[in-house]
């Protein structure tokens, strides 16, 4: 889709998804172009949700492909891939409801997001129980990395603080830092702005522009997939919309072209509309 030489991110090819009877996904195909917020909208039971599950291989699709090209430029087959190696290849996600362990501290929620890359980069030896410098290093690249995620989401002071006596908004934020903790080509966020007030919105969509510019950490620019109902926040902040009824896709494009588009007013905004 993209005009330029620089490959789409990702590339979702005549992606279908059967459960029994139910076509939930119906031979749906879109990009990621590279350096972009994507968003995925459509009414409820649109099937969002379903072709986020085949990306991150929570699903196994029933049919079509679904290509990453990561950071470093290599092609990756996701479809053929446990959800595990999904996310090794680059590929982190978040959930509609909030997933962090709410007893442990905020800090320590972003470090277990780094404990695969960790003892990988150790080569999963007995050097961590022995501290040797190659485990301390990486040690502490880990814990540089959640202290940066923390300051760009605002939570630097509350490191401490155990994740479940955050603000609701805050801990939205804080699954996105753990999630960008894994250093992952795509992030893929189901429904972030679900619950927030306005104010906490105003954070999420600055937060999600700097993920895609990278300007909020040391990290790599990182092109986004985001599923969101607010359409308020999709029509801000994304570059690029794909819109699913049905299982199908009835339109993508910039967002301005998306808001006039008769198929997607009488499908979904329409809708809203009427509400
Ligand atoms: N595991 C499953 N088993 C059977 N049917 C499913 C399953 N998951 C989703 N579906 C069905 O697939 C269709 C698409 O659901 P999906 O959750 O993907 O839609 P959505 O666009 O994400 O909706 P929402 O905006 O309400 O989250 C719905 O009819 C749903 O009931």
């Amino acid at each position: 889709m993209s005009t330029t030489l620089v490959p789409d991110i990702l590339s979702v090819e005549e992606l279908t998804m059967r459960f029994g009877g139910l076509l939930a996904v119906d031979r749906v195909s879109f990009e990621v172009p590279r350096g972009t917020i994507t968003a995925l909208i459509g009414p409820n039971g649109a099937g969002k949700t379903t072709v986020f599950n085949c990306i991150t291989g929570f699903y196994r699709p029933t049919g079509g492909a679904v290509r990453l090209t990561t950071h470093e430029g290599r092609e990756v087959i996701l479809n053929t891939l446990k959800d595990h190696n999904i996310a090794r290849a680059g590929v982190a996600r978040t959930f509609q409801n909030i997933r962090l362990f709410a007893g442990m501290t905020a800090l320590e929620n972003l470090l277990i997001a780094q404990h695969g890359p960790l003892h990988r980069a150790t080569g999963f030896g007995i050097g961590a129980l022995l501290g040797i410098s190659g485990y301390k290093a990486a040690e502490a690249a880990a814990i540089e990395r959640a202290a940066e995620w923390l300051r760009a989401i605002g939570l630097i002071a509350r490191a401490d603080d155990p994740a479940g006596s955050l603000p609701y908004g805050d801990q939205r934020r804080l699954e996105i830092a753990r999630a960008m903790c894994t250093g992952p080509s795509l992030l893929c966020l189901d429904e972030p702005a679900a619950g927030l007030n306005p104010r906490e919105s105003d954070d999420l969509a600055r937060l999600l522009l700097s993920i895609r510019d990278g300007t909020a950490t040391s990290a790599a620019p990182t092109s986004i997939l985001l599923i969101e109902h607010d359409m308020g926040i999709v029509m801000r902040i994304s570059d690029h919309v794909v819109v699913l009824d049905h299982g199908k896709k009835i339109a993508e494009g910039p967002p301005a072209a998306i808001r006039q588009d008769p198929h997607v007013i009488a499908a979904y905004l329409g809708e809203a509309e009427q509400e």
